[in-house]
């Protein structure tokens, strides 16, 4: 059983849109980076994984090891499901896609993941509001048309309706947290952060104001003791 994990990622200049009211540009692409790079290292660590591919124009992204897979243009879904298609020909058994904004994903919930979803083949993580899609596991090489973009959960549902296949739900931390919205960032320092301030014994210090709208307040990152707030604001 051969398992490919598959991502997408645009040129990090045009990504994080939404969250342009509180990071500046530069800040959002090291964003991108740090959370590419922590997905990448919780799947290399996981070990139902054997190998990893991104659809990406943006190859200096990637690690040694990482494939990197041509983006045929036509959208997110075109490129996934070409992408996929590119992995069956390799070999591969099954498919875990995955988003690039998951920074609390770990390599144990990948491995859980992939094994409750060998249970149908079919697999979906739900986004902590229940409306997105961060991961689709699928095992063989069925049909399956990706529908990423608005309400993707329910069309995902939708879409293994029609194709008379049983979806497992899996609802683990790390696959519901992807950062899309500023709210998704503060709430990724209420959880990560206080942790993480606990560790250190400074609770209480790390969130206390809440993230500012640029173009108020410029928000500046605090990175005294947090690792991935210091990585974006210092690249
Ligand atoms: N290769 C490739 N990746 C894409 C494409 N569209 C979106 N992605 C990636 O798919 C993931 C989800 O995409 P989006 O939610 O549209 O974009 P985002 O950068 O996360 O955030 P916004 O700009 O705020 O929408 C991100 O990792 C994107 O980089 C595409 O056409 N090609
Ligand atoms: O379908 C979705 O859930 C979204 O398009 C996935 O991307 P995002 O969570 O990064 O917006």
């Amino acid at each position: 059983m051969t398992c490919w994990a598959l991502l997408a990622v645009k040129p990090p200049h045009l990504g994080k849109s939404r969250l342009a009211s509180v990071l500046s540009g530069a800040q959002r692409e090291r964003l991108i980076r740090v959370m590419l790079a922590r997905v990448l290292d919780a799947l290399d660590a996981a070990e139902e994984i054997d190998q990893i591919a991104v659809v990406t124009p943006a190859t200096e992204l990637l690690p040694r090891g990482v494939i990197a897979l041509d983006d045929p243009g036509g959208g997110l879904n075109h490129a996934l499901g070409a992408g996929r298609r590119a992995l069956i020909a390799r070999g591969a058994d099954e498919v875990l896609v995955l988003h690039a904004d998951l920074p609390s994903l770990s390599a144990s919930e990948i491995d859980s993941f992939v094994r409750q979803g060998r249970h149908t083949g079919l697999a979906l993580a739900p986004d902590r509001h229940g409306h997105g899609t961060n991961a689709v596991f699928l095992a063989g090489d069925g049909d399956f048309s990706f529908r990423f973009g608005t309400s993707s959960f329910t069309r995902h549902m939708d879409e293994a309706a029609a194709r008379a296949r049983e979806a497992t739900v899996i609802n683990l931390p790390g696959f519901a947290m992807d950062i899309d919205e500023p709210a998704d960032l503060q709430h990724f320092l209420g959880t990560e952060g206080s942790l993480l301030e606990s560790a250190l014994g400074t609770e209480g210090s790390l969130l206390e104001s809440p993230l500012t709208p640029r173009s108020s307040t410029r928000w500046t990152p605090r990175p005294r003791n947090f690792s991935l707030l210091h990585a974006v604001e210092h690249g």
